[in-house]
């Protein structure tokens, strides 16, 4: 398995923003990380890329373990943070050679244009971050995070702000790395999961209330759409869909 979280725990202050939660990706699977607003998606992210401890419990990363052996997993891992935090003075090309430096990337001239081309950023390449719109921002962010061909992926919502088009385009590349890679993605897009994702992880309050493949979620809750399963296993009580 190449991301194993085991019993994790978040607390901030008086509140458990995950709740003893565990689940595991491997590869080629690519695993859907779903929940309402405020579930503990990117808290639960941002600890596996080594952003913020964990309160209890262990995770791991391409086998190495988060805490411990934070530096090889940087090195193993692609991590798109919720907000895609960039910076906005650097020019697109500058800000990808800024990361291959950071990450000692080989041939390095010959990556960056892949890089640039597989995320569609060619025609956007010479400008400033800042001058980007939101969708072109989320192609850098993710050009970042697969620059240095990591073998495990997790994006907190890769395909927001992207218009349909864009949308199509990025799925494909994310069901091509998918293939491969270890891919963890986080979406409020229930179209999208249905689109790309094998594997189906669903917190709600801290808590996992699903956690299957796909086609097994849909199985075990007589519902047709992942968006009714969803609601049914998410929504305050009392409110449901018919
Ligand atoms: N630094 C922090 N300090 C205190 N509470 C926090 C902090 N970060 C997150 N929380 C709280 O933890 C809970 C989980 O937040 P988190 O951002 O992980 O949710 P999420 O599932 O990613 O939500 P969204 O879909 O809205 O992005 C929320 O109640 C949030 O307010």
């Amino acid at each position: 398995m190449s991301i194993i979280v085991d019993q994790l725990t978040k607390v901030y202050g008086q509140q458990r923003a995950i709740d003893n939660i565990s689940f595991n990706a491997e590869p080629g699977k690519i695993l859907g990380f779903l929940g309402p607003n405020g579930a503990g998606k990117s808290t639960t992210m941002k600890i596996l890329a080594g952003f913020i401890p964990q309160t209890h419990g262990r995770a791991s990363v391409a086998g190495f373990d988060v805490t411990g052996q934070s530096l090889e997993v940087r090195r193993n891992l692609g991590y798109l943070p919720e907000h895609n935090p960039l910076y906005l003075d650097m020019y697109v090309k500058e800000s990808m050679e800024f990361v291959a430096n950071l990450h000692g990337v080989a041939n390095r001239a010959a990556r960056i244009s892949e890089v640039i081309d597989l995320t569609g950023l060619g025609v956007e390449q010479h400008k400033k971050i800042g001058a980007l719109s939101k969708g072109y921002r989320q192609r850098v962010g993710i050009a970042q995070a697969i620059i240095h061909d990591p073998k495990v992926l997790i994006l907190d919502e890769p395909t927001s702000g992207l218009d349909p088009n864009q949308l199509v385009e990025i799925r494909n590349l994310l069901k091509e790395l998918g293939k491969s890679k270890t891919l963890v993605l986080s979406t409020h897009i229930m179209q999208e999961v249905e689109a790309i994702c094998e594997q189906v992880v669903i917190i709600n309050k801290g808590q996992i209330v699903a956690n299957d493949s796909l086609a097994g979620l849909k199985e075990s809750h007589s519902k047709n759409s992942l968006e009714e399963i969803f609601i049914s296993l998410t929504s305050p009580a009392g409110f449901s869909v018919d």
